[in-house]
């Protein structure tokens, strides 16, 4: 294998449970060194997914590859190359951070002294340097954490998977968190890092895969996915005056029923209830996928009428509407 073929070669992975499909279809792949951010509600198919890569599942069909080993059929290299961190650190009572390692370095059947190496290594890539003499079950949610990230280094894998690492974790934990995942992946790891939580991942995935009820709705970098999916925007006009608040809504309102595509009552009772009236704030929203053009004449008209137009602006969509955008499109798909 050489360094420009993708570590994670996924093709049309299928895991059917009896007569329902956990995972359907799934291809994708991930290249060296990067971050791909594997992102789902409860119960879309990412652990399933995760099981097969490393080795604990069976896929009913299709196949996938790590750094060009057959997940299934070389579990035992599999192993080798791949540190896996379930979601779910387990109980250790009794046991100092360092006796934990060691522990898992001898399962890997890595020797004394090279294990005491690791150790010292793994710790401090996790930032956990100090706590290699605590209890583990003395630690807090954010320290275990880190020892849990520690132990998935000890063998020097090249390939992470990191199921939910940010579970459960304080706002600071989390932004450490990402700090370890560019450290991982600057030390050249390739990485997969599943979340139900989006914009935690947005900023340091090179790719991001969104799957819902185990079909693959969008993959590619945050910036192509935020191109790709067509989406309703979300725009503000902000009035001078409370008073014009609602009748600038009815306005608003009235042209959007006329210009949102036509022959739908659903449509146009949609994009009525996308209109919402704030009077504390003077302000009127609405949603809509109208082009710029077709917008501008919607702000003549209101600079034209009696009320203070202060602003007319779009609000900027972020990951999580992207997601829920892509998810709420699946499951209509889905639906038909
Ligand atoms: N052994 C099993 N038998 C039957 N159904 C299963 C089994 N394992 C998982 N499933 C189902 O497959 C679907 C995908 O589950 P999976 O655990 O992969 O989801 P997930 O994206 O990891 O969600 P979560 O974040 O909740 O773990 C779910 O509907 C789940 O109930």
């Amino acid at each position: 294998m050489t360094d420009q073929q993708p570590v994670v070669v996924i093709e049309n992975l299928t895991k059917r449970y009896g007569d329902f499909v956990a995972l359907d279809s799934l291809s994708m792949q991930v290249d060296k060194g990067q971050i791909l951010g594997f992102i789902g509600p409860n119960g879309a198919g990412k652990t399933t997914t995760i099981r097969i890569l490393v080795g604990l599942s069976k896929a009913t069909s299709g196949r996938a590859t790590i750094a060009g080993c057959d997940c299934l059929t070389d579990s035992r290299k599999i192993k080798r190359i791949v540190g896996y961190m379930p979601d779910d650190f387990g109980k250790y009572n009794n046991m100092r951070v360092s006796e934990y390692l060691d522990f898992f370095g001898a399962a890997y059947a890595i020797g004394r002294r090279d294990r005491v190496r690791r150790i010292d290594e793994t710790l401090e890539i996790a930032g956990a340097t100090h706590m290699k003499d605590l209890f583990v079950d003395a630690l807090s949610r954010g320290m275990q954490q880190r020892v849990a990230i520690a132990r998935t280094l000890i063998h020097d894998p090249q390939m992470i998977i990191l199921d939910e690492p940010a579970n459960g974790l304080d706002p600071q934990a989390r932004i450490d968190m990402r700090e370890i995942l560019l450290r991982l992946a600057e030390l050249g790891k390739t990485l997969i890092v599943t979340s139900h939580i989006l914009p935690e991942l947005a900023r340091v995935c090179d790719l991001v895969a969104m799957i819902t009820k185990g079909k693959l709705r969008a993959f590619g970098t945050v910036d192509d996915i935020m191109r790709d999916i067509k989406q309703r925007r979300t725009f503000e006009v902000l009035l001078l005056d409370g008073q014009s608040v609602e009748p600038v809504a009815t306005q608003i309102r009235k042209w959007l029923d006329q210009k949102e595509p036509t022959g739908l009552e659903s449509k146009n009772a949609e994009a009525t209830q996308a209109v919402t009236a704030d009077s504390a704030q003077t302000l009127v929203r609405f949603e809509t996928s109208l082009t710029d053009n077709q917008l501008s004449e919607l702000l003549n008209q209101l600079v034209a009428s009696d009320h203070a137009i202060a602003q007319f602006r779009e609000l900027a969509t972020d990951l999580e509407d992207a997601f829920l955008s892509v998810a709420g499109a699946g499951a209509q798909g889905d639906a038909t």
